[in-house]
């Protein structure tokens, strides 16, 4: 294949002191690796066997400092707010920080435009006339979606004449506290009843399932997540059927005979809710509206699909029920995926790998296991589904499918560090990037398992030594970055005092949710200039900060609408 020719209205100026490399420039995401203040026994780094990462350290302040990863440095509504792969890969892909989905629906809830925008529009009338569902991640988590949003969409709807509505609950119990799906069930059991008496709809739960088992599968790692959703939300059909919605997430947890934990709100199987007189209160029927109430894209992009495709073979719908139905977002730009959205998503335009693929005609490998491949890919690249053009190679490693990741926290990391190491070697990428994500520190971080955490960020550190090998072996550079925290810590603390929060029997209480912590970024290799060092005037850079200083690794000036490079 010929390689494109450059377009000059993606030209970047080359970097008045950084030659181009002619290697490659190793770029490394650690998923959820962040710097804890407390090096504890729950700081699953620390505890961890990590010489590579702790080693790197010694390069501060001039080639390793940390990087803000969370709240408004990367576009989040606030500073209480953690960060996430989503807007943490925006940011570094993107070199700038843009008002990320939460706060778009934010504005326009709080402001009411979300009700005289087009989305709304197309549905209103279906809503009106047929049954209002919406569908999402219930909690307070803000990664997906947030509680008070969807309480806003209801009473909204309601407002404007939608009487008969069903919400469809995906319980989270990963970007909150693992059990809290029973008070989630009860407010919004509490708030629909609310709901009813003031404005005299017939609001009800229908049906759910927790989020790793039921729906929110991403990157099509295993569809039958989303059939067992398409069937609980849609044919109003699943194993377990109850009348009371709060009886069923408290048996859904209760311990399996053998297993004897219980099950977490994260897996539990779904549910379907019937009336008296035992048939579902919510399927979805044709003429009614359906709104997907979750911002981020990744995990609700298949059951879009689901929705919106008339020809579908992922899994056999059984019925498609004819229905106005709309994203919160939309979730793909390019897919134009749902055609219908209730509020418009941030345009992240003009990205580093834009750039690089178009102007500056540099290869691009990314590559990761299903599990995050979309995060170094699509979010990465502004939110685009595909590469830019013939320069860009994505590579995905199948994730196992359907186990907690503590049960095999190495997860692909050894198939990621030797196909990094390949395409290091290989010639094919001089000159440009490869880009690796090691998603252990945070998958396994979200189970809230501290031992196998350990393993994890251990076998991740080694899986970093081992390619900055490499690099040193091709003469090339390399960059290692993360995301947002995790693994650095798995208790729950005191706000005030730190201390470890604990059961009433002693136990720890397990963070699964990432965290306000920030990331190390560092630099090296035997193909970097020695006299490339960090800048010390930017003690507040956050992970947007990456992205010009990526460029200037590949002997580039960054566009001026960037923030600033890191280096000096
Ligand atoms: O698993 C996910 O969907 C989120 C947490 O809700 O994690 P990350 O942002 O790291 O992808
Ligand atoms: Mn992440
Ligand atoms: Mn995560």
């Amino acid at each position: 294949m010929t390689a494109p020719a450059p377009d000059d209205k993606w030209k970047l100026k080359p970097h008045p002191s950084i030659p181009k490399p002619d290697k490659p420039l190793l770029v490394v995401v650690l998923d959820g690796w962040g710097e804890g203040t407390h090096n504890d026994d729950f700081n699953a780094i620390h505890k961890a066997d990590t010489p590579c990462m702790d080693s790197l350290k010694e390069g501060a302040p001039q080639r390793w400092r940390l990087l803000k990863a969370h709240g408004t440095a990367v576009g989040l509504p606030t500073d209480d707010d953690m960060g996430n792969s989503e807007v943490g890969h925006n940011a570094l892909g993107a070199g700038q920080v843009v008002d990320q989905g939460a706060r778009l629906c934010d504005k326009a809830l709080e402001s009411h435009r979300l009700w005289d925008l087009d989305g709304w529009k197309y549905l209103a009338p279906a809503a009106q006339a047929g049954t209002l569902h919406l569908i999402g991640l219930l909690s307070d988590g803000g990664v997906h979606s947030r509680y008070d949003q969807l309480l806003l969409l209801l009473t909204g709807a309601a407002e404007r004449g939608a009487e008969r509505l069903r919400v469809h609950c995906l319980t989270d119990g990963r970007d909150v506290e693992d059990g809290t799906s029973v008070q989630y069930m009860q407010r919004l059991q509490k708030d629909l009843a609310t709901l009813r008496e003031a404005a005299g709809v017939d609001a009800a739960i229908a049906s759910g399932g927790g989020r790793m088992r039921v729906t929110m599968d991403r990157y099509e790692s295993d569809w039958k997540i989303v059939e067992r959703g398409w069937d609980a939300h849609v044919l109003g059909e699943a194993p377990s059927r109850f009348t009371d919605p709060v009886e069923a997430v408290e048996k859904l947890r209760e311990p399996k005979a053998l297993g004897g934990k219980p099950a977490s709100d994260q897996w539990l199987e779904p549910f379907v809710i019937v009336g008296k007189d035992d048939k579902p209160v919510g399927p979805i029927e044709d003429g009614d509206a359906v709104v997907i109430f979750n911002f981020r894209a990744d995990r609700v992009l298949e059951l879009s699909r689901a929705f919106e495709y008339e020809k579908f073979d992922k899994f056999e719908r059984k019925r498609h029920p004819k229905v106005r139905f709309a994203g919160l977002m939309q979730y793909d730009g390019e897919e134009k995926l749902p055609k219908h959205f209730l509020v418009p998503p941030p345009d992240i335009e003009r990205t580093t790998g834009e750039y690089l693929a178009r102007g500056c005609c540099v290869p691009t490998y990314a590559c990761s296991e299903s599990q995050k491949i979309g995060h170094v890919s699509f979010f990465w690249n502004g939110n685009r589904g595909q590469p830019f053009n013939s320069l860009e190679t994505w590579h995905e490693v199948p994730s196992d499918k359907n186990i907690p990741f503590n049960e095999k926290p190495e997860m692909k990391s050894r198939e990621i560090a030797d196909l990094g190491k390949e395409a290091l070697r290989s010639g094919k990428f001089d000159g440009g990037q490869v880009r690796l994500n090691f998603p252990n520190p945070d998958m396994v971080g979200h189970t809230g398992d501290l031992e196998a955490t350990i393993v994890a960020c251990t076998a991740v550190d080694k899986c970093v030594k081992e390619l900055l090998d490499e690099v040193e072996a091709v003469g090339g550079r390399w960059l290692v970055t993360a995301d947002h925290g995790n693994a650095e810590d798995m208790v729950q603390r005191d706000k005030k005092t730190g201390t470890p929060l604990r059961e009433a029997d002693g136990r720890p209480r397990p963070l699964t949710a990432h965290t306000l912590n920030p990331v190390p970024v560092v630099i090296g290799g035997p193909g970097l200039p020695d006299s490339v060092r960090f800048r010390e005037d930017l003690p507040n850079a956050g992970l947007a900060n990456v992205g010009p200083t990526i460029l200037n690794l590949l002997g580039y000036e960054a566009p001026p609408h960037m923030v600033p490079t890191l280096l000096a």
